[in-house]
């Protein structure tokens, strides 16, 4: 007998269980065993010593040979200690989602002797025993003598053309034609970027596969269709500009290095990796990109398609259907696929020869997982980069202050681009909100007259509003001085029921001022407002004029977003409401005017990483004016003249991130220490305060050296009738220990290190 530890999927252990078998195995195979009654998939993560008590025989081997290597086992080890998170799951994390799901297992015969006519889903096959064990028996015997094997199953779809669709007629031709609806939808998809993959089309849900449209236009001689094997050739390939070269050349210079690419919006970084890439490939290596959101996925597809037109390249992320997402892990794994382009959770993928990890926008929030398994995918790719001996490219035009200090330190390489590769980097304008004349309670006449001048001059303007559903704070109308909290520096949350102040921090809670502590106004303000009131406002200025909403309310599909950037790409004047969604993505040559509503608001969060968040936003907003030839920005604030300000006026994230990382180290937050956010959460109120309290003392007991704060409510104190508790630890946390009280604490919590945000 053999003796193996089997970290056994879906059950949120913390430690592996051993699991007997008369053959010899090896760690990264998965298996089937009973726990707990019930069958479960695991995978094999090491081989063990015989035990002095009863130990159970796995039932079934279900990989042949092992998917996932020694190196990828030192990574779920890993990552589960760094981010206190069961092993059961995280090894889980590095499978395609759907393979941990036993009921999905078939049995394939190999031979008409097994006595099995066709493939049969293991589950079916058991009925035909008298028990489990029985079956598990025979079917044994049957892959012994190679008469059936056993595989995760996976659906049979359409194999994918990569095929390009060119539009042949222009549109008055088309136009005498009869034209169905969906076919419409084609041309005018193909009008707007006179060629596309056929994939795209499906991507976004222009057509439905399987569809006859396509072959309708050919027929009519509108479309022509051509497989992206002939348009091989037409590799499309920048020339580096000299200060492009210089860091590609810095970049090269090391295999297995940590990179932080900081440039400014529009300067080029993407064509510099692009370089590095083909410099990888070339030398059989795979890359793995990992981009923060699924919009980003066709434009940046197209983009990596027509760069490396002959290489292979697999998607990965959330929207894909799990089919797709299982046949790209298993090609990938294979080492079938030269370039993974995914979300979050590809940094996951035990991807063959692996060379190197390029994460775009490092900045972005997406990039952490909220979930009751929770982890910051940068930080993975950041272990798997030491554990791999690979490389990593970090890339942003504002990196995390995480990231800036390690470049500080020396701890990774930094390569810096000031200038945007076509034109200056807009002027921006800080508008005083104390002084400035307003025409509404929204809008200064200063911003109106120059949304008028652009719109006349045909251009257009993007207007950048706070999202909604976020706490309130109060504001003094007169100096804009807003409420803080003297022990955490985060400013007081505004809580309507009991109006108070409470400091979601430290707890403390204040009675609401009758006037502003600073300069005794009677006056204080509860602010924030969202976009549809921002579009109820400018339709009394400009009535007439085509205005776009986008955030979470309008937007709620890939196909709506796509709509919304057909509409923004139409010639002509139009005003672009929008919330963080308008942050990404959007490069469109004639807007010209971008401005910034209640830059505050942002900053107001009562939040640590307010201002780190709040440069990064505001550069990025910024980041969309004036991409080919220079624009403008506006900003309302009621905080102008301060350093802050004065920086970001000047594109000066540098001294943003000096400003910042002084806070930080005063106020001991990440990155100077880890921040620990445990969420308990009950149907029942007492209960869910009462896990948090004993859970504090338990900590308060075995910790000394950190600060634990005393369990208080959430901003959102009831979530999906959920009553919810949350305790905040600051300082450096002994990884080793707090994993040993987290694993034998079998409640259910929520943990987050160093979340990007703490307003869950
Ligand atoms: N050397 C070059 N010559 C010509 N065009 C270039 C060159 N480098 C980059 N570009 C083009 O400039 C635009 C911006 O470049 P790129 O997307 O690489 O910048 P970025 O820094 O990644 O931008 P962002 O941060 O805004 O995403 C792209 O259209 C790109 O093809
Ligand atoms: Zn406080």
């Amino acid at each position: 007998m053999y003796y193996y530890e089997v970290a056994v999927f879906g059950t949120y252990t913390y430690n592996t269980f051993t699991y007997s078998y008369e053959e010899k195995l090896a760690p990264g195979q998965r298996v089937l065993i009973e726990f707990r009654n019930q069958q479960k998939l695991g995978v094999i993560l090491s081989e063990t010593n015989k035990k002095d008590y009863k130990i159970k025989e796995i039932e079934l081997v279900i990989d042949n040979i092992p998917l996932i290597n020694n190196s990828h086992i030192k990574l779920i080890y890993s990552a589960s200690k760094k981010f206190f998170m069961p092993i059961s799951e995280i090894a889980r994390l590095l499978f395609p989602p759907l393979s941990s799901d036993k009921l999905k297992i078939k049995i394939l015969p190999k031979s008409s002797l097994s006595g099995i006519e066709k493939p049969i889903f293991l589950n079916e096959y058991y009925k035909k025993f008298k028990n489990r064990k029985e079956a598990n028996k025979h079917i044994k015997e049957l892959i012994k003598n190679d008469l059936i094997s056993l595989s995760v199953h996976i659906k049979k779809t359409i194999e994918k053309k990569n095929n390009i669709i060119i539009l042949k007629k222009n549109i008055d031709e088309i136009l005498n034609e009869k034209i169905s609806k969906s076919a419409m939808r084609v041309i005018n998809y193909l009008i707007e970027k006179e060629k596309v993959l056929e994939e795209e089309l499906y991507n976004n849900k222009i057509i439905y596969r399987g569809s006859t449209v396509l072959n309708t236009l050919v027929k009519k001689g509108i479309i022509e269709i051509i497989s992206s094997k002939e348009e091989n050739n037409e590799e499309f390939k920048v020339e580096l500009t000299e200060k492009q070269n210089e860091i590609l050349e810095d970049l090269l210079k090391e295999k297995e290095s940590i990179d932080l690419l900081y440039g400014v919006t529009g300067s080029g970084k993407t064509e510099i990796f692009f370089e590095v890439m083909e410099k990888y490939i070339e030398e059989g290596k795979k890359i793995l990109i990992i981009i923060p959101e699924i919009s980003l996925t066709p434009q940046f597809l197209y983009r990596i398609k027509r760069r490396f037109p002959e290489n292979k390249i697999g998607i990965y992320h959330s929207n894909i259907n799990s089919t797709e997402r299982i046949k790209t892990w298993y090609k990938a794994v294979n080492g079938e696929i030269d370039i993974i382009v995914g979300t979050r959770s590809a940094v996951w993928i035990p991807i063959k020869d692996l060379g190197m990890i390029i994460i775009d926008e490092e900045h972005d929030h997406s990039l952490y997982q909220f979930d009751q398994i929770s982890y910051d995918a940068v930080e993975i790719g950041y272990m798997r980069a030491k554990i791999e001996n690979i490389k990593l490219i970090l890339s942003s035009a504002t990196p995390t202050l995480k990231e800036m200090k390690r470049a500080f330190e020396n701890k990774i390489n930094l390569y810096e681009l000031k200038e945007r590769v076509y034109t200056e980097m807009p002027d921006i304008e800080i508008i005083d909100m104390k002084k400035e004349e307003k025409l509404s309670w929204i809008f200064t006449k200063k911003v109106l007259e120059e949304i008028k001048e652009t719109l006349k001059k045909e251009e257009k303007v993007l207007i950048f509003s706070p999202t909604k559903g976020y706490a309130n704070y109060l504001i003094c109308t007169n100096c804009g001085n807003v409420l803080k909290c003297e022990n955490c520096d985060v400013s007081y949350t505004y809580h309507r029921y009991e109006n108070k102040l409470k400091c979601h921090y430290c707890g403390s809670e204040k009675k609401v001022p009758s006037a502003c502590p600073a300069c005794g106004n009677p006056e204080l303000q509860l602010r924030g407002y969202g976009t549809e009131r921002v579009v109820n406002e400018l339709l009394k200025f400009f009535p007439n004029k085509k205005i776009i909403r986008m955030d979470r309310e309008i937007i709620k599909t890939n196909d709506d977003l796509y709509k919304a950037f057909e509409e923004i790409k139409k010639e002509g004047p139009a005003i672009v409401v929008g919330t963080k969604m308008i942050t990404k993505g959007l490069d469109i040559a004639d807007i010209k005017l971008v401005v910034i509503l209640d830059s505050d608001r942002y900053l107001n969060f009562p939040e640590y990483t307010s201002q780190e968040h709040t440069a990064s936003l505001l550069i990025q907003v910024a980041g969309r004016s004036g991409r080919r030839e220079k624009g403008k920005v506006l900003i309302q604030t009621f905080k102008s003249g301060s350093p802050f300000f004065e920086y970001i006026k000047e594109h000066d994230f540098d001294n943003v991130i000096e400003l910042e990382l002084n806070n930080r180290k005063k106020y001991k937050y990440p990155p100077y220490s880890d921040l620990l956010l445990l969420i308990f959460s009950h149907p029942n109120q007492e209960q869910a305060l009462k896990e948090a309290e004993e859970f504090y003392k338990l900590l308060e007991k075995k910790f000394t050296e950190i600060e634990i704060m005393e369990p208080t409510e959430p901003l959102i104190s009831k979530l999906r009738g959920q009553y919810r508790y949350q305790i905040v630890i600051k300082g450096n946390i002994d990884h080793d220990k707090f994993y040993e009280i987290i694993k034998k604490y079998n409640k259910k919590m929520y943990v987050y290190l160093n979340p990007p945000t703490t307003l869950l």
